[in-house]
């Protein structure tokens, strides 16, 4: 009976099975009423059924493929059969995740079927909405559309197997029945997507933070309400709200809202400090009756005026030994190393020479002194101070005959006056100094710009040459030199200049290319005037130490110099190189610079510089 029973459900099921896929068209159809017509042919049938209904069941389970058996048994073709496998593979897949699902609602027949598909379903439904914001929810929404597009075909087959089991009592009212439910179910699913929508009014709940939120960004984006796309996600960040509710909305509402208000504050902030500052000043600190500045703030204006006035220039002589500082502290301490309570001696006399020879001066100057002393002291006691004083008196004995001051002979029309030097080691400065000094005693003074290899010592040139209001001639940058210098004589002759100074380029004596020019200038200047140039000055940088030596060489065999100009004898500790040059060359030095002011440049004393150099008040 019970094998009769399910012959007659799969009837059922089959035709209820063409029905929906008629759509539902053969569901009233009369099959019911004519199942007892039916039933002698499907009793006929029956043991054939059996038989393949037996292995069928074994094979595939659930009534997946009995559905097709019987059309087949219409047909009777075995290939129809072959096709029933290529719907059952395509079924499992569908059927397995289906089964556990509708196996459950269906059990719960009636009203408890619906309420579960849409707990399940609004799940689901979230799931793709919440698609952008959770990755784990994807994988729920691709069940469900499988499940949509193939529940249909195999839902049928599944449900029918499942009431025929309960058909036995209520039959086939149930049976029509649920194939509409069916139908209802499936869209259920389908509308469950609206459900979703239905699940943003949670967001609507939301949407009152979001109303709040969306009142808070407003206000201070009333300036950007222009955007449209801000109203559009104020209504979605409310769901974000939920969810996460910071992240999204503040990527969206915070950056609009906060610049807004920092556009408006500092504007607040610009003009509420400036009032309050007024009167904050005017009632905190009371300017003094003098003069007050109004700027940002109201200052004081008269006191700092005051501070101009103390600028008392240091004598030269407070220069020089300020700058020879350096020098002086070194050799003294070094000397005071030396004579600490000891009697003079061969061996102090030796480390006495080695001090001397370190601190530039030479080893001339050096045995001067150690001469000096050993006659005199020799075997006694000796301070540090009693060697500085007879190291002053020495040195002193050497730069005396070299510290002349500088003549210009006036007769000649105009005193030539060539500077000459390694670059770098003050010519230019040194002409704007000397110039300055000139055109202040009342001569008349021009310049000729002769470092025509460098623009800036042009420029410079001119910059002396207006503070000093003296006529600079130059030419272009590359010029011949030599006839710069030339026209410049001439150009000075027919002024009645009474000093020409000339500079030339810094160039180095081992480029012997240079030093022809140089050789040249001399030369052409020669043919306007046989005596010409007059002086021929050579910068020598203090700070150079004994390579100067070999510069003054070098530079008086070219260009005949006949006097020196020590630079930048202010904050060296090699000053002493300057006693080793008058030792050596015996050369006068005219001037000592001691600074880049235009009063930096000092005659040369013999006496003041030793006692500078050797620490001697
Ligand atoms: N401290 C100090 N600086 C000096 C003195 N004389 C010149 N100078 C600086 O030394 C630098 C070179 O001086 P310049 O006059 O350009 O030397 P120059 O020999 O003409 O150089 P070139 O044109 O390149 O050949 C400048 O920065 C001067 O200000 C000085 O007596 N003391």
């Amino acid at each position: 009976m019970a094998g009769f029973f399910k012959k007659i459900f799969s009837f059922g099921k089959k035709e209820v099975v063409e029905e929906r896929i008629d759509e539902t068209a053969p569901l009233p159809p009369i099959n019911w009423d004519q199942l007892d017509a039916l039933k002698p042919a499907a009793e006929q049938a029956l043991p054939e059924f059996l038989k393949r209904e037996e292995p069928a069941a074994e094979a595939a389970p659930a009534a997946a493929p009995r559905p097709p058996l019987e059309e087949d048994e219409e047909v009777r073709p075995a290939p129809a059969e072959e096709p029933t496998p290529e719907p059952a593979p395509i079924i499992p897949p569908a059927p397995e995740p289906i089964v556990p699902s509708t196996p459950e609602p269906l059990p719960e027949p009636k009203p408890a079927e619906v309420p579960k598909p849409a707990p399940e379903t609004p799940a689901e439904p979230p799931a793709p909405e919440e698609i952008p914001a959770r990755p784990a929810v994807p994988e729920p929404t691709p069940e469900p559309r499988p499940q949509e597009v193939p529940p249909p075909a195999p839902s049928e087959p599944e449900i029918v197997p499942s009431r025929p089991e309960r058909q036995p009592e209520p039959a086939p009212v149930e049976v029509p029945t649920p194939p509409v439910e069916v139908p209802a179910e499936v869209p259920a699913p389908v509308e469950v997507p609206p459900a979703a929508p239905v699940e943003v009014p949670p967001s609507a709940g939301v949407e009152q933070p979001a109303s709040e939120a969306g009142a808070a960004p407003h206000p201070p984006a009333g300036t950007l309400s222009p955007y449209g796309d801000e109203e559009k996600e104020e209504v979605l960040p409310p769901p974000a709200a939920e969810t996460e509710p910071g992240i999204p909305p503040a990527e969206i509402a915070p950056p609009i809202r906060q610049p807004a208000p920092v556009e408006t504050q500092p504007v607040i902030a610009e003009i509420a400090p400036e009032p309050q500052s007024v009167p904050q000043l005017a009632a905190e600190a009371k300017p003094a009756p003098g003069k007050v500045t109004v700027a940002r703030k109201v200052e004081q204006k008269a006191e700092p005026q005051k501070a101009p006035e103390p600028a008392p220039r240091r004598s030269w002589f407070q220069r020089m030994r300020d700058g020879l500082a350096r020098s002086s502290r070194e050799l003294t301490g070094n000397i005071a190393g030396v004579f600490t309570k000891r009697k003079l001696d061969e061996e102090t006399l030796q480390d006495l020479e080695d001090v001397l020879i370190r601190a530039d001066l030479g080893v001339e100057t050096a045995l001067r002194v150690t001469d000096s002393l050993a006659s005199s002291r020799y075997g006694k006691d000796v301070s540090d101070t009693e060697v500085r004083a007879v190291m002053a008196a020495e040195v002193e004995k050497v730069l005396a005959p070299v510290a002349k001051p500088l003549e210009l002979d006036l007769s000649h029309k105009p005193h030539v006056i060539l500077v000459v030097g390694v670059n770098g080691t003050g010519k230019t400065t040194t002409i704007g100094k000397l110039a300055a000094k000139l055109t202040d005693g009342g001569l008349s003074v021009m310049l000729a710009a002769g470092d025509t290899f460098r623009a800036a010592a042009i420029e410079q040139l001119k910059i002396w040459g207006e503070r000093t209001k003296s006529p600079v001639i130059a030419s272009k940058l590359g010029a011949d030199a030599a006839g710069l210098a030339y026209d410049a004589f001439e150009r000075a002759k027919e002024a009645g200049s009474d000093v020409l100074i000339i500079d030339t380029a810094g160039r180095l004596q081992n480029k012997t290319e240079l030093m022809a020019e140089l050789e040249k200038i001399v030369r052409v200047l020669g043919k306007l005037d046989p005596d010409a140039p007059h002086t021929v000055l050579q910068t020598v940088d203090a700070t150079t130490g004994q390579n100067a030596l070999n510069q003054v060489e070098i530079f008086r065999n070219v260009a005949g110099v006949n006097g020196l100009v020590m630079t930048k004898l202010d904050g060296t500790a090699r000053g002493g190189i300057l006693v080793a040059i008058a030792a050596k060359h015996r050369l006068p030095v005219y001037f000592i610079g001691v600074g880049e002011q235009v009063d930096d440049l000092e005659p040369f004393s013999a006496s003041e510089f030793a006692r500078a150099i050797a620490g001697v008040a």
